[in-house]
């Protein structure tokens, strides 16, 4: 018979990727050129590189700030991501009641950051580590960025596995499809349009590095659109930076071309799994007045998942899944053509090569 010192479980590390948010207006400047001196976000060599993050984060420092301000000064991004580390926290304990499970946060451009969360969770000591980007689409800029930086940097005990993406998960797809039904359910009789808003990325990141960033939003969109049973619904690309060639349509050329249609929108943050500036300053208040100039009405913002069940659930099957596993992959169905930077299908390369 068992006794409580057998069964005594292993202790799970959870890490949690996301980019960061400033946390009042005199980080903002720190954060904007930590994220400009990122070679995952500009591909210059170090000394060019640091010179020109210097440049954008002075020259956008007002303006950035400014949009922080509608937020009271900073970021809710973290206090967000707290809220989903609690949630995870316990939709994980209830699935493993005999395992110590313990969620750790790591922000890419602002605290925590990297370094410091790295030391946490070694002077934890896991017996198992399991790395959880908040990018349900992987991205050379998001995900293999911050992955990259926690594999440079961790050297701490356990044993470690990675999920790159979970563009069509069924948790993920069922919490967006929950919060649209809501979404047309407030916009009522008149013809809507679902239209999907991805935070989008320069176009030659998916020619020359192989990016599949976009094919998975694409083929999320896709999933929850069926499950819908959407008619008129398409996908859109918000929050372009600089003079190069973007994903397209983007998210203002899509409400144009609504209000050219006479439809009322429903509009979706796809790519974002909690409130930040990107929609609680762009999609409410930006998008919101240039939609009214379109005559577009009704203007809905579908919230994002946040700690929605579905979401949390989803989350806790994907972990609980990567337990059974080493390396990195998808949860759920991942990419569908062959990436050159998508890290799960580098294993199966490397795999069928052997
Ligand atoms: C899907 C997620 C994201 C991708 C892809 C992404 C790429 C990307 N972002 C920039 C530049 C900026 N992003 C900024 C804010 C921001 N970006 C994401 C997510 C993705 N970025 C989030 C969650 C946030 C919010 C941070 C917060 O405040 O909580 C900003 C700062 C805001 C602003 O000044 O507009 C910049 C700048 C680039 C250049 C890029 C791909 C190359
Ligand atoms: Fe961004
Ligand atoms: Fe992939």
């Amino acid at each position: 018979m068992s006794t409580p010192q057998d069964i005594q479980g292993r202790r799970i590390a959870v890490v949690l990727f996301n980019l960061g948010g400033p946390d009042g207006p005199e980080s903002v400047k720190p954060f904007l050129f930590n994220l400009f001196n990122d070679p995952a976000i500009i591909g210059l060599p170090g000394l060019f590189r640091t010179a020109v993050a210097r440049l954008i984060s002075s020259r956008r420092e007002k303006s950035a700030q400014a949009n922080y301000d509608y937020m009271g000064g900073g970021s809710p991004l973290l206090p967000g991501t707290r809220a989903q580390v609690e949630a995870l926290e316990q939709a994980l304990s209830e699935r493993l009641p005999a395992d110590e499970i313990k969620a750790f946060i790591c922000m890419r451009y602002w605290h925590p950051m990297t370094e410091a969360v790295a030391a946490e969770v070694e002077a934890w000591a896991p017996d198992e580590i399991v790395l959880l980007p908040l990018y349900p689409q992987f991205s050379t800029t998001t995900t293999a960025s911050s992955l990259k930086l926690w594999q440079e940097t961790y050297r701490g005990p356990g044993a470690s596995r990675a999920i790159c993406c979970y563009p069509r998960a069924e948790g993920w797809v069922e919490a967006q499809a929950g919060l649209i039904r809501e979404g047309l359910k407030t916009a009522g009789d008149p013809p809507v349009r679902v239209l999907f808003s991805a935070h989008g990325i320069p176009e030659s990141l998916v020619t020359t590095k192989g990016d599949p960033y976009a094919e998975q939003v694409e083929a999320g969109c896709r999933a929850v659109a069926e499950r819908l049973g959407l008619t008129d619904w398409g996908l859109c690309y918000q929050s372009r930076v600089g003079p190069m060639k973007w994903l397209g349509p983007s998210t203002p050329e899509a409400l144009e071309q609504a209000g050219r249609d006479g439809v009322g929108v429903v509009l979706v943050p796809i790519a974002f799994v909690s409130e930040h500036i990107e929609t609680l300053v762009e999609l409410d208040i930006e998008y919101r007045e240039l939609a009214e100039e379109h005559g577009i009405h009704p203007y809905i913002r579908v919230p994002t998942v946040s700690v929605t069940p579905a979401f949390i659930s989803g989350l806790a099957e994907g972990v609980i899944a990567a337990l059974d596993r080493s390396g990195t992959a998808p949860f759920g169905p991942g990419c569908q053509a062959d990436w050159k930077a998508c890290p799960c299908q580098a294993e199966q390369r490397q795999r069928a090569a052997a």
